[in-house]
C-alpha cells in the first residue's frame, strides 16, 4: 500500500514545526527519514500514522484521501521510545494492541506469540515491560507495531539501543515486509546504517522536507597484507557490482588483499552539509 502526505503543516502555538511537507512512501519501498534535531521528524511522522492532526495538508492511501482513523488502521507506528505500562508483561501488552485493532483475544494470542517468536523475546514473553533492557524494549516496540499487521509502517529511530544482531534482524525483517508490498518510513540519526537498508531520503531541515538522490558511488578502503592503515589506498566505485570485479582483478594480478571495504556515506556527507540548521 502506498502512504502520500502533500502539503502537511503543524505548528505548536507560534512555532512552525512541520512546513508544508510532502512524501510519498511507495509500497515494496523503505525510505529514509533523516533531518537534524527539531526539524520536525517525529511531528511528520504522527502525522502520518494519523496521532496528530495536521492544521493543513492531505494524506491518501493508493491514490485515496485518508482521515486519521483510516490511517491509524493500516499504519504500523514504532515510537522512539517504547512507552507504554509498565507493570504489564510484553505477551499482555502485545494482546492489549491486537484488542484495540478489534481482535478477539484468542486471536490477539496467538498473534502476540508469533511477534515474540519474530524479535526473539519468548523467554521475556512473561516479564514486566519494566525488567526488560533498552534494546529489548525497542524490539518489544518493533512487535507491538506488527500486531494489526500493519501495511504502511513508520518507524522513529528503530535501531537505537538495538545490538548490532538486533539490528540486522531488524533490516532484515524490514526488508522482508517490504518485499511484500508494504511501505516503509524509517527515521534515524545513524546514517551509515541508513544508507545501505533504504532505496529512498527524505530530508527534513526546519520543518520542510525534499528528496535527497541517492548517493553515487561509495569510496572504498583497499590495503595489502602488511601495509599500514595510512598507507592503504581509496578508490570511488559506482555499485557493489563494480568493486567486487575490481578486488577479482586485483587477486587475479597477485595482490595479497587484506582489507577491501566501503568507508563513506554519501548519505552522511549530504546531511552535514545541511546540518546548519541544529536547535
Ligand atoms: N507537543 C509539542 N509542543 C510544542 N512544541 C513541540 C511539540 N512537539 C514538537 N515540538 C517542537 O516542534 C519542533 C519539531 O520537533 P520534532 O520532535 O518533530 O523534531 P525531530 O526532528 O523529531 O527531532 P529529534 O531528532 O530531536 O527527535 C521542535 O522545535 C519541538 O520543540
Amino acid at each position: 500500500m502506498a502512504l502520500t502526505a502533500r502539503g502537511l503543516t503543524r505548528t505548536f502555538g507560534r512555532h512552525v514545526a512541520v512546513e508544508h511537507a510532502s512524501v510519498t512512501l511507495k509500497s515494496g519501498s523503505i525510505t529514509g527519514l533523516v533531518g537534524p534535531n527539531g526539524a520536525g521528524k517525529t511531528t511528520l511522522l504522527l502525522m502520518l500514522a494519523g496521532l496528530l492532526a495536521p492544521d493543513s495538508g492531505v494524506m491518501e492511501l493508493d491514490d485515496v484521501e485518508a482521515e486519521s482513523a483510516q490511517l491509524r488502521t493500516v499504519v504500523g507506528w514504532m515510537p522512539d521510545v517504547f512507552g507504554t505500562w509498565d507493570s504489564l508483561t510484553a505477551t499482555e501488552i502485545l494482546i492489549l494492541f491486537g484488542r484495540l485493532h478489534g481482535r478477539s483475544t484468542q486471536k490477539a494470542r496467538v498473534r502476540a506469540a508469533e511477534l515474540l517468536e519474530l524479535v526473539h523475546l519468548n523467554e521475556f514473553a512473561d516479564r514486566p515491560a519494566h525488567e526488560l533492557s533498552r534494546g529489548q524494549k525497542q524490539r518489544l516496540g518493533f512487535a507491538r507495531a506488527l500486531a494489526h499487521r500493519p501495511r504502511v509502517l513508520l518507524l522513529d529511530e528503530p535501531a537505537s539501543g538495538m545490538d548490532p544482531r538486533s539490528r540486522r534482524e531488524l533490516r532484515d525483517q524490514l526488508r522482508a515486509m517490504a518485499d511484500r508490498g508494504c511501505a516503509v518510513l524509517i527515521s534515524s540519526h545513524i546514517l551509515t546504517e541508513l544508507s545501505e537498508m533504504v532505496d529512498d531520503v527524505v530530508i527534513m531541515t526546519a520543518g520542510r522536507t525534499r528528496y535527497s538522490d541517492r548517493p553515487e558511488g561509495s569510496l572504498w578502503r583497499i590495503r595489502e597484507a602488511g601495509q599500514s592503515a595510512a598507507r592503504a589506498t581509496t578508490m570511488t566505485f559506482a555499485d557493489e557490482e563494480t568493486a567486487a570485479r575490481h578486488l577479482g582483478e586485483l587477486i587475479t594480478a597477485g595482490a595479497r588483499i587484506a582489507e577491501f571495504s566501503r568507508i563513506d556515506s554519501a548519505l552522511e556527507n549530504t546531511y552535514l552539509a545541511l546540518d546548519t540548521e541544529r536547535t
